[in-house]
């Protein structure tokens, strides 16, 4: 299994968000639905170490996420819904920046990705002047270096235009062949251009008490 997670805690503030929730997942890629503020985001942000848990296990490829942490968040990549890069920062400085911390090589397909994007002309632009979705596309380049094992994407399509959304699309389909992609989406065209297996987060007795239900029946193209 890439991710496995078992019996999380988390709480936000006073409220529990998720009480004794569990999740495995092998490679493929997984849409990740539900209704607003259910916890998608508070779900993944858990899932890659970006939000504590209060209780419960979570292992990234074997490795585990509070004991392991920097072999387990070496196998991740998260692409939040929000700039959460420095303001002072170029595009060119964010890649140079996570090639450096990850420790990879200048990698062939980060390159490919950043052409097929269209972010040449914007790799001396500084992220305060950026528009949304050249920033998110930045973001998303990032998550590809190093080959990550689990590709976590919070709304990956949100203010992506159709030739970087079919691009992504494609690309996405190819990783999922050996890797786990995990995005929160709403994006019923993207799920279905990604073929993408939904899963949907649904609150079962209480707010805490969530449980996942499976569409088996992926949409396809
Ligand atoms: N920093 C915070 N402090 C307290 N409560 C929070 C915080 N962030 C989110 N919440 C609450 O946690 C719950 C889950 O929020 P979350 O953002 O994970 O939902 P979501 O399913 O991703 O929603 P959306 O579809 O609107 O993006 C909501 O009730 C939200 O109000």
């Amino acid at each position: 299994m890439i991710l496995r997670a078992e019996n999380i805690c988390v709480s936000l503030g006073k409220q529990m968000i998720f009480n004794g929730f569990s999740i495995s997942l092998d490679k493929g890629i997984y849409a990740l639905r539900g209704a607003n503020g259910v916890g998608k985001s508070t779900l993944l942000r858990t899932l890659t170490g970006a939000q504590p848990v209060s209780s419960g296990e979570i292992w990234i490829d074997g490795k585990h996420l509070i004991r392991e942490r920097l072999p387990a968040l070496k196998r991740l990549s998260y692409v939040p819904d929000v700039n959460e890069v420095y303001p002072f920062m170029t595009g060119q400085d964010l890649l140079d920046f996570v090639t450096s911390v990850r420790k990879a090589e200048n990698s062939q397909q980060v390159t490919l990705m950043t052409e097929h994007f269209g972010l040449r002309p914007f790799l001396s632009t500084r992220f305060d002047t950026m528009s949304f979705g050249t920033a998110k596309k930045f973001l998303i380049c990032t998550a590809f270096i190093n080959s990550p094992s689990f590709l976590v994407m919070d709304e990956p399509s949100n203010g992506l235009d159709l030739v970087s959304l079919t691009y992504l699309s494609e690309t996405l389909k190819t990783w999922a062949q050996d890797k786990l992609i995990l995005v929160a989406t709403h994006d019923e065209e993207f799920i279905s251009a990604t073929g993408a297996t939904i899963l949907e987060l649904k609150e079962r007795h209480q707010k805490s008490d969530k449980t996942l239900i499976l569409h088996q029946q992926t949409i396809v193209p």
